[in-house]
């Protein structure tokens, strides 16, 4: 990486999955870390890089808004988004993330990763073990061959804790800054 660029590393994480790899990769490229709500858009503008991760729920990456709020300012820098989830991160699950969650000029403009988390019923608050019930409930009633593969991997860890954290699991993320 070259020396003059500044790199900021913002996470926002529930249960901290995407918590443990925003500070393996401000580790990894010495960004600087912060946890969303300790940022405001002023403080993106500052560096070359911003590097963002949320965690999955619904499809939706939690606290993304800060760079969608910002795109304009920032779509100049190099933007890189990762998204933790329990889905194994297959190709047409990235892609519904990403259909999910950007318009399609941030699409082309964001380099998008998909990062694969944990899954532990029994630390959800109440609301959150409520709503893994209901979609439960809905994918069980669907025709087996009919479920995605993100689908299939909420149903296989809905009753197992599940940690798939691994470091290295960074390292594309880490090349797209270097390679830069
Ligand atoms: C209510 C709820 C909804 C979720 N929705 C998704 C989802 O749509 N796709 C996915 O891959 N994982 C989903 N997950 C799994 C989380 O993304 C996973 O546990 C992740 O590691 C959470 O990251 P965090 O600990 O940083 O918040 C969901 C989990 C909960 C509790």
């Amino acid at each position: 990486m070259k020396e003059e660029q500044k790199v900021i590393v913002v996470y926002k994480s529930k249960y901290g999955s995407t918590k443990c790899y925003a500070e393996w990769i401000a580790q990894a490229v010495k960004g600087d870390l912060f946890e969303s709500s300790e940022v405001k858009s002023a403080d993106l503008f500052k560096y070359d890089t911003i590097i963002f991760g949320g965690g999955l729920y619904a499809v939706g990456i939690i606290g993304v808004d800060i760079i969608k709020n910002n795109f304009e300012q920032l779509k100049d820098k190099k933007l890189i988004v990762y998204a933790v989830g329990a889905s194994s991160g297959k190709e047409e699950d990235k892609n519904n993330v990403l259909n999910n969650n950007f318009t399609a000029k941030m699409k082309e403009k964001i380099d998008f990763f998909m990062l694969r988390g944990a899954f532990n019923r029994k630390r959800l608050n109440l609301i959150d073990r409520f709503l893994m019930w209901i979609l439960k409930l809905k994918l069980k009633s669907k025709d087996p061959k009919e479920l995605k593969s993100d689908e299939k991997g909420i149903l296989d860890c809905y009753d197992t804790p599940m940690d798939w954290t691994n470091k290295e699991a960074i390292i594309p993320i880490v090349e797209s800054i270097n390679n830069r």
